[in-house]
């Protein structure tokens, strides 16, 4: 049997760069067509919902917050971490909209964040070397060969753990009247999962991604005739890319008209992440080009990925430069009169100890530390703000309070 024609057209031409060496093919083909016949995880109709509240945003009259895992792990589709996180984001949100005035549109990175692009794929540990750890959709984070080894049953493994993920979403403790609608959102980084899970909508005869409500490029996977643009050009769920601080004007023009040729606001959104050094220098000519070419898009600050640095042997980020970074990018916006759109963080609801600094909270009164690293340092991939940082950065952007946000509300 083959794998079943995917309603996206297969980018056969197109390169997919960041996928990983499978060691047995004939395994891939069986667990696409398992995936094929598998219901999609997401409905079209909250992806089309999504969309036109990230429409409000591009338009300047909401605000929105994503956040989550850097890379998220099957074992932790508990209530305890989804809902963690879920209640963590959730009152940022409740914080930003209070502040701004605006509504806060919630997009957890949940339900689908189980793929990894690598600097390298190899990673060497005293004199042994194994493929890199790509996520859990891929291959296993132990440093062992059988870990490491990718394995495609590991993507219906996914599956469920997104479909459970979702579950707890739905089912979470319901916070009284402030209950808000949590979508989710992943990089589409692995072909493997991504096209069969892609579905043909019968109401509007358009394809879908079944794998999240909103889908987006990464900073490295993000060339405009790869496989990972053309599958985003062609789903009709709202859709992100990744901007580095390389990335020059007509690079986002190129991408807009891919991927937004009809110019609606909140099909597109840029998630930029230059680093805190950078935003002030980056930013305004991107936002300028792609303002002047009258393309709506929603800006968001990613302010984690341009801030990585190593501290005692582990990846971290300054609380510091990560509160900066946004500084920045409302810096920018308020100059040139345009919305500062919206956040994007690596965070998780527990007091881990990834992220250093950020020190007002109760768990740990005076910021994390150097030494405090290796405590509870517990992501598979990136560090993320814990519960006590991401709520102390949500006080600190409240401050930010711009007058293109009140304008706008
Ligand atoms: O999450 C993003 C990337 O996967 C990550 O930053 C890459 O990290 P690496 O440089 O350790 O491969
Ligand atoms: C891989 C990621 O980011 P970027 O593509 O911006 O490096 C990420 O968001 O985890
Ligand atoms: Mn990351």
């Amino acid at each position: 049997m083959s794998v079943p024609q995917s309603p996206v057209p297969p980018a056969a031409a197109r390169a997919a760069g960041q996928q990983p060496q499978w060691p047995d093919p004939g395994e891939v083909t069986r667990v696409r067509e398992r995936l094929a016949g598998l219901p999609p995880l997401v409905r079209p109709d909250d992806s089309d919902r999504l969309a036109a509240l990230l429409g409000e945003v591009a338009r300047g009259r909401a605000f929105l917050l994503q956040g989550g895992d850097c890379a998220e792990m099957i074992e932790r589709a508990t209530p305890a971490a989804v809902h963690g996180t879920v209640e963590t984001l959730s009152r940022l949100a409740g914080t930003l909209e209070r502040a701004f005035g605006l509504p806060v549109v919630t997009v957890g990175r949940l339900a689908g964040q189980y793929a990894k692009p690598r600097s390298s794929p190899l990673e060497t540990v005293r004199g042994l070397t194994l493929p890199a750890y790509r996520g859990d959709a891929v291959n296993g984070v132990a440093f062992t060969e059988q870990d490491r080894t990718p394995d495609p049953r590991r993507m219906l493994r996914a599956y469920e753990a997104a479909a459970t993920t979702l579950r707890l979403i739905a089912d979470r403790p319901v916070p009284g009247p402030a209950a808000r609608d949590v979508f989710v959102s992943h990089e589409a980084l692995l072909m493997d999962y991504e096209l069969p899970l892609a579905r043909e909508d019968s109401r509007t005869r358009r394809a879908y991604a079944g794998s999240g409500h909103l889908l987006w490029a990464g900073e490295r996977t993000r060339e405009p005739d790869g496989a990972h643009i053309a599958f985003l050009s062609r789903i009709a769920n709202p859709v992100a890319v990744k901007i580095g601080p390389g990335a020059r004007p007509d690079d986002l023009l190129r991408l807009a008209r891919l991927l937004n040729p009809g110019a609606v606001p909140g099909r597109l959104t840029f998630i930029v992440r230059t680093g805190a050094g950078a935003v002030r220098r980056v930013l305004p000519e991107l936002v300028g080009a792609v303002a002047g070419a009258g393309v709506p898009v929603v800006w968001v600050c990613d302010p984690m990925h341009g801030n990585t640095v190593r501290v005692n042997g582990r990846k971290t980020r300054y609380f510091d430069d990560v509160y900066e970074e946004i500084a920045g990018f409302f810096e920018v916006h308020r100059s040139l009169g345009t919305h500062p759109g919206g956040v994007h963080l690596e965070m998780t609801g527990a007091e881990v100890t990834e992220c250093l600094g950020g020190g007002s909270g109760a768990v740990w009164s005076a910021g994390v530390r150097p030494a405090d690293l290796g405590s509870r340092y517990e992501s598979a991939c990136d560090p993320r703000l814990n519960r006590t940082q991401t709520l102390e950065l949500g006080r600190l952007i409240a401050g930010l309070r711009t007058p293109s946000l009140v304008a706008a509300g």
